[in-house]
This record gives C-alpha cells, structure tokens and sequence, in this order.
C-alpha cells in the first residue's frame, strides 16, 4: 500500500542574523495508514520543526530542499491558500503548548464556532458534543472560559479542536509532557480511540520520553541534530537499539522492575553540535563511543538492517549489542 505520507531527503532551516541554523537536514521516513510513528530524540533535534513544517512552515523557518507528499500530492510547492485547505483536514496538530493554546477571553463554545467558521463549516452542536463525550467532559465546558478548567480539561478541549474536521494525520507535539503518569495514560487511551474510531488514520506522536513512546508507537523514528539516526519497529528500538545515540538514549532511561537505587543509567557525555555550523560527517561523531574515521568526513548512508529497520551509522551493525 502506498505511504499517507511520503518525506524525501527534506531540509528545514532557520533564518538567523548569524546564518542559516539546519535544524532538519535530509530526513527521509514514509508514515502508513494506520500506524503510530514515534519521533524522539534530545532536546533540539529537530521534532517540533520537522512537524511544524507539515502544518505552519511559515518564517524564519523555510524549505531548504526535498520533498513531502501527501497521498502523492506534493506539499512543499503549495500556496498558503492551498495549504489552509488541508490544514486540521488532511493533517493536524496538537501542539507542544497545547495548554495555552485556547484564548482566554473565549468560552469554549466560541473557540470551537470561530475555529469552525475560519475553515469553511458551521457549529455542529451533535458532533462537538459527542466528541466532548469521547474524551469524557460533559458538554457545559462548552459554557466555561479556559480559566475554569484544568489542565487536562483544556488539554482534552484541544484534542477535540484538533480532530474536529477528522484529519489523515494527527500531530501530537509533546502532549504529554506537561502531564502526570495517569493523566499522560489517559491522553493516549483517548489517542488509540481516535484511531479505532476511524477519526484519523495515523498519528506522529513526538516526545523526548521514550518510554511513553512503549505505550502507543508502532515504529520510532530517532533524530539527532537535525538527522535521522534509526528507524524501525518500536519493540526493536526499544530492547535492541543498534545506532549508538539510540542505545545511549535507552541506557539513559530508569529500567522498569528495578530499584531506583540499583539502577545504573548512563547520561549521554557531551552536547549536540551547534546546527548553525554543524559537522560535516555524522553530527553524533564527537560523542560517539565506536566512531571511525570515516564518521568525521561523510554523513552516514540508510542502511537496512531488517524489515521496516534501518540506522544511518558508519559504524553500527548486528554485532553492536553483543
Ligand atoms: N525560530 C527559530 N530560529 C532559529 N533557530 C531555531 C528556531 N526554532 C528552533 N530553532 C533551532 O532549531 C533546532 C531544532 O529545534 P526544535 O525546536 O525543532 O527541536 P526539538 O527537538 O523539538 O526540541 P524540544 O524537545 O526542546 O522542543 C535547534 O537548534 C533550535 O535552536
């Protein structure tokens, strides 16, 4: 079957006094019907601006190169007007402050009529309220301001904004992040049922956390600085990585059934390169533990090490966990 969505070799930079910053530099993935594709990575990787560009590439980010089509329909040539045709139908996004994204001076009810209205539809009291009912608050949100709840209940509002015009692709930047453990579990229960309802058809959830990445993720895709590092299967990413930043991401993770006090977790020695200048080779080279030469000169090829796995090191392979 084709890919939903198709990425291909896709640069995003940043225009800065000091110069262009490549925060997303040849990242290519496919994203299938269906399916929960995880991105993950440090701090600065690039996560929000790769998905960002899918629904607001507006300055000081802009195309750099590659290609992003969307059921075969290329999206980085279209015209903002285009692009707002397919913005919260084809792909949406619950963004990284989710929180504070709903306006203060609004009850919810007229959030929801204006978001509607600025994408060609009327208020549909049945469906709102059915949806309310799916991420369990009872329709006299609809008559509160922002204030009045908390912040899972406005985290929940905004779910229901953003799968409102029951998008292809739904964007989940961070959602759990700013969340307790049972709140985060709730927030991706309702997720799965937005899948199985049929309300969207595949989900890029992006987190720092990996291990919340175990409850939802059908595969993981790992940047680092701007490139992908692995891809493949969640279950192999997580109890088999093989490019060494995801395993040293892992090892950096509490293991579960194990005391805190016996755990022995690694953090990763060093920083990720400025992406204003970065390397010329593998941008993980000067924190790598099994770099070679060839690391330094030349960024690291796909290689595919299994089915739908694949890793972009010089230097990584079957025999790296043994
Ligand atoms: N508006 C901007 N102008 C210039 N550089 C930016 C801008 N926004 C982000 N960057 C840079 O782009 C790179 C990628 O940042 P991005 O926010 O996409 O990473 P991230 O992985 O989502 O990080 P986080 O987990 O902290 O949200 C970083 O080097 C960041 O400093």
């Amino acid at each position: 079957m084709n890919p939903l969505l198709e990425v291909n070799n896709l640069k995003v930079y940043y225009s800065t006094l000091k110069g262009e910053v490549k925060a997303i530099d040849g990242v290519s993935f496919n994203l299938h019907e269906g399916e929960v594709l995880g991105i993950a990575g440090e701090s600065g990787c690039g996560k929000s601006t790769l998905v960002n560009f899918f629904v607001f590439p507006y300055e000081p980010m802009h195309y750099a190169g590659g290609s992003v089509k969307l059921r075969g329909m290329e999206l980085t040539n279209l015209a903002d007007k285009d692009m707002n045709k397919i913005l919260y139908k084809k792909i949406s996004i619950i963004p990284q402050y989710a929180l504070d994204a709903l306006s203060p001076t609004k009850k919810i009810k007229r959030i929801i009529t204006d978001f509607l209205a600025e994408h060609g539809y009327q208020y549909d009291a049945k469906k709102v309220e059915e949806r309310l009912e799916m991420v369990n608050l009872d329709k006299s949100v609809l008559n509160r301001y922002p204030v009045e709840l908390s912040g899972g209940m406005k985290q929940r509002v905004v779910m229901v904004i953003s799968t409102l015009l029951d998008p292809d692709i739904l964007i989940a930047d961070e959602v759990t992040s700013a969340l307790d453990v049972s709140s985060q579990k709730f927030v991706i229960q309702m997720l799965e049922k937005f899948m199985h309802e049929g309300i969207v058809k595949s989900i890029m959830f992006i987190t720092h956390d990996i291990s919340v990445l175990y409850q939802i993720a059908n595969r993981i895709m790992i940047l680092y600085a701007g490139h992908v590092a692995e891809i493949g299967p969640t279950d192999e990413i997580i109890k088999n990585p093989k490019h060494p930043y995801t395993k040293a991401l892992i090892d950096s993770l509490p293991k579960m059934n194990i005391k805190f006090e016996e755990q022995r977790l690694k953090s990763i020695p060093g920083h990720p390169p400025m992406l204003l200048n970065p390397p010329s080779g593998c941008r993980f080279a000067d924190r790598c533990p099994v770099a070679i030469d060839k690391c330094r000169k030349a960024v690291p090829q796909e290689k595919r090490i299994g089915e739908n796995h694949s890793i972009y090191c010089w230097n990584a392979g079957d025999d790296l966990n043994d």
